[in-house]
């Protein structure tokens, strides 16, 4: 018996996205290209008789604070599983900011459940579950089957068995990001007009470099009907400084490619430093 499991996954930036409706929950998602980045969700799980879930978020002090009492596609999984746990997430990143942590949190309390009750789950087990937990749930479509792996990712398919290429070991250079607020991706994902002009958007290429991914999630960006006011302000800069830049999919914020990207970013807030990741989610440790 485990008296304690953790686990960590990786976010997701998509860059650019088209929503594919498919014939079961597995073959629904979207399809598109992101980064999968090395600031994630860590989660802890102990026994529990009831179900429960605390979401940390730690600051750029360092403190930490609950932000969340509940998480319902978490407790959708526990549902699905049968199990009660005590599940507390940790991020150090905002959530609702487009950096796909909501699929990060899914990720890895599952594969963390798994472990903590010995549930015998494939690692392709785990990511369906999470998968249908976030399209159930609306509260996205491709980050989990994105975060199976690291690197620039690119999904020709929809749900976590759909065709997916990395591009690793990119000569990225520094990567940034600014958030100016949650965009709460699900009123995006139930908006048909919204959805409606994010499909005419859509790019029908993988990238082939890091620059031609930001080029793409640009146009993108740029058609689908989704930028705001301080995401306009903040590409403005960017592209004053030629430093290439695009909007962080669904969030009210802008990431950016470059040495000085930083300090043009730095104008309007607090850039985020990003690290592309170099794998996905994880098994940390499990205590008996
Ligand atoms: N770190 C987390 N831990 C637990 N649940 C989370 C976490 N992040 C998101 N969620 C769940 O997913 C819902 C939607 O989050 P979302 O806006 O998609 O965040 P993101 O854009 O970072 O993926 C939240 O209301 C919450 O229920
Ligand atoms: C862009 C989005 C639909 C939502 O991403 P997030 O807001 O980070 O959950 C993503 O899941 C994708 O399919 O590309």
């Amino acid at each position: 018996m485990v008296d304690r499991a953790v686990a960590f996954c990786p976010g997701h930036i998509s860059g650019y996205f088209r929503r594919v409706k498919g014939t079961s929950v597995q073959t629904t998602g979207s399809i598109g290209a992101g980064i999968v980045i090395s600031a994630g969700v860590e989660a802890t799980v102990v026994p529990a008789d009831q179900p429960q879930v605390q979401v940390r978020e730690v600051d750029r002090a360092g403190s930490c604070s609950t932000v969340l009492t509940a998480s319902p596609p978490i407790a959708y999984v526990m549902d699905r599983l049968e199990v009660t746990a005590a599940v507390t997430t940790v991020c150090t990143f905002p959530i609702g900011a487009g950096f796909g942590l909501s699929a990060a949190a899914l990720l890895s309390a599952t594969a963390a459940l798994n472990v903590l009750y010995d549930l015998g789950l494939s690692t392709h087990q785990v990511t369906a579950l999470a998968h249908e937990a976030e399209i159930v749930h609306q509260t996205g479509l491709g980050d989990v089957a994105a975060c199976q792996g690291g690197g620039l990712v690119c999904r020709e398919g929809p749900g976590p068995d759909g065709t997916i290429t990395r591009l690793q070991d990119l000569m990225a250079g520094s990567l940034c990001a600014v958030t100016f607020g949650p965009l709460p991706t699900p009123a995006v994902l139930k908006s048909g007009p919204a959805m409606a002009a994010v499909e005419a958007a859509f790019p029908a290429r993988c990238p082939d470099s890091l620059v031609d991914f930001f080029h793409l999630s640009r146009q993108f960006a740029e058609h689908s009907g989704l930028i705001t006011p301080e995401v306009r302000h903040a590409l403005s800069l960017c592209d004053r400084a030629g430093v290439p830049a695009s909007m962080t999919m669904l969030g009210n914020g802008v990431f950016a490619l470059g040495d000085s990207a930083v300090e043009v970013l730095s104008a309007v807030g607090e850039p985020f430093h990003l690290e592309i990741a170099s794998g996905g989610f994880s098994i940390q440790e499990h205590v008996s």
